[in-house]
């Protein structure tokens, strides 16, 4: 048995009661620390009020998929700050669950995807599909990222930025600032400044 529980945005604090007893009757729990960073102390917290103990969960560890082996045999819980299923990684997870015929439970929470656009005040119906910004190299500068946003723009939408991170670190606004300009730049789009700004303001909020 495989439970995918998204813990919102709160901290222990967006737990809920369902996720809560999942939890407590798990043989095993894991705390996602690949695609998001959470509060500080989030996996102590959390240990603390499961009364157990919760596995950090790395890039390694989720993607090769390691943690299924003992959900053919034992109730395994991947706890995700935020929504369970807002990245493709834990969705890849649970088809390869259901593949090997393990049973999957999902407990859907709040995710930063779906909330930030309305807490700065965006209505959903003007809010077009996210884009990630990904680390940039020599080699590897995708102006897709541009298209994507143009895309939406083109539609009368708003675009959210997913600015990525590393080794628990999120990029720095700068250096997405920059990267997004030069993107631009070179795709020759969106020369109006005010509207990139704000488009970069909205996601740093939220
Ligand atoms: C696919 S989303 C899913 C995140 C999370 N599971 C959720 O539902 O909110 C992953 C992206 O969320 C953003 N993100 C996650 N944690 C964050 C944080 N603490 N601060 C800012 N952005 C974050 C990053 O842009 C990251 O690339």
């Amino acid at each position: 048995m495989l439970n995918i529980i998204g813990i919102g945005l709160r901290g222990t604090g967006s737990l809920t009661l369902d996720e809560f007893d999942a939890l407590r009757t798990s043989d095993i729990v894991y705390l996602d620390i690949y695609t998001s960073i959470g509060p500080k102390d989030i996996l102590e917290k959390l240990r603390n009020i499961a009364d157990r103990e919760i596995i950090p969960a790395d890039r390694n560890m989720i993607e090769s998929e390691s943690i299924l082996k003992d959900a053919e045999k034992l109730n395994v819980s991947l706890l995700v700050i935020g929504d369970g299923l807002t990245a493709t990684t834990h969705n890849q997870l649970r088809y390869s669950a259901m593949e090997k015929g393990i049973k999957v439970k999902i407990f859907e929470n709040a995710s930063a995807v779906n909330t930030a656009a309305g807490k700065i005040g965006l209505l959903h119906y003007k809010v077009g599909p996210p884009v990630s910004l990904p680390f940039v190299s020599s080699n590897f500068f995708p102006l897709s990222v541009i298209d994507k946003v143009k895309r939406n723009y083109d539609s009368g939408l708003h675009t959210p930025i997913l600015i990525d991170l590393k080794d628990g670190q999120n990029m720095p606004f700068a250096s997405a600032w920059n990267i997004i300009m030069e993107m631009q730049k070179r795709k020759g789009v969106c020369n109006n400044r005010r509207k990139c700004m704000r488009c970069l303001e909205a996601f740093i909020s939220g």
